[in-house]
């Protein structure tokens, strides 16, 4: 049966006068990936981070894994896997040095070349972080949310930037940890990741969620409301074409 891992409801939040989460409600169950989609602004950061804990939140209640975030963040905490911020990587330490540091953190043993190996970096274990290309980086900050063997991990943006064959392996990376039962959410600008990723979206805009469900369900009803594509759709885009001259090897090596 489904059961609903983190549950949101009415949530609000106001920087100053500022009301940037506008009373939001929604549940998101074990093991799938859920997305918020929306412009910039739309509040999901925010919306992400007080999940997270964070964050404060200005109104609302939110449970996640049973626990209520008012009154359990630290059960909350033990259970969640946060991308951590660039500037967390500490610039004197490699690689698995970076993850024996955050696993003493987390007060957990992890093998830090298993863990490399998850998201193929075993070749850069003793690179620093800095040395590492833009999608090395995306795996190493996904292996670092792993730390914690957590049930549910929050990936901000996590393609933004990268190339066509980087998207695609990263793609490839979050489809393998949520087979391995982990729930995720994600944050994202790309329809086509979002499409092929989520098993359900809620797309946020204004501080407001003005559409939740499967990626077919929100494009079946657009267009069951009579809308058409301007230009026929060809069988291949540009993206196609790329992927198909370069090859779909990762070129960071
Ligand atoms: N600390 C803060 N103080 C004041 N306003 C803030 C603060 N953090 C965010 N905001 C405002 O709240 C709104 C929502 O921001 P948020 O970062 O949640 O949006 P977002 O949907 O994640 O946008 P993006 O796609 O650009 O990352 C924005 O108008 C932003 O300027």
């Amino acid at each position: 049966m489904e059961k609903a891992i983190i549950s949101v409801k009415g949530l609000e939040k106001s920087y100053g006068h500022f009301h940037a989460v506008k009373g939001i409600s929604f549940d998101v169950m074990e093991g799938e990936i859920f997305g918020l989609l929306g412009p910039n602004g739309a509040g999901k950061s925010t919306t992400l981070e007080i999940i997270e804990t964070l964050r404060t939140k200005s109104a609302g209640s939110i449970t996640v894994d049973g626990f209520d975030i008012d009154t359990h963040p630290e059960e909350i905490k033990k259970r969640i896997g946060v991308q951590l911020q660039s500037s967390g990587y500490y610039p004197g330490l490699n690689l698995v040095q970076l993850i024996q540091l955050f696993s003493g953190l987390y007060n957990r043993k992890v093998d830090p070349m298993q863990l490399l190996d998850s998201v193929n970096l075993r070749d850069k274990a003793k690179n620093k972080y800095k040395e590492l290309s833009g999608g090395q980086k995306q795996r190493f900050s996904i292996a670092t949310t792993l730390i914690n063997d957590p049930r549910i991990i929050f990936l901000d943006e996590p393609t933004t930037g990268l190339d066509p064959q980087a998207r695609r392996n990263l793609w490839d990376l979050i489809l393998d940890i949520r087979k391995k039962g982990t729930t995720i959410i994600i944050t994202t600008h790309y329809m086509d990741e979002a499409e092929i990723l989520c098993d359900r979206v809620a797309i946020v805009d204004s501080g407001n969620i003005v559409s939740l469900a499967t990626p077919d369900q929100l494009i079946d009803d657009l267009v069951a409301t009579g809308f058409e594509r301007a230009k026929d759709v060809k069988k291949a885009n540009l993206e196609d074409v790329f992927i198909n001259l370069t090859g779909k090897a990762l070129r960071e090596a």
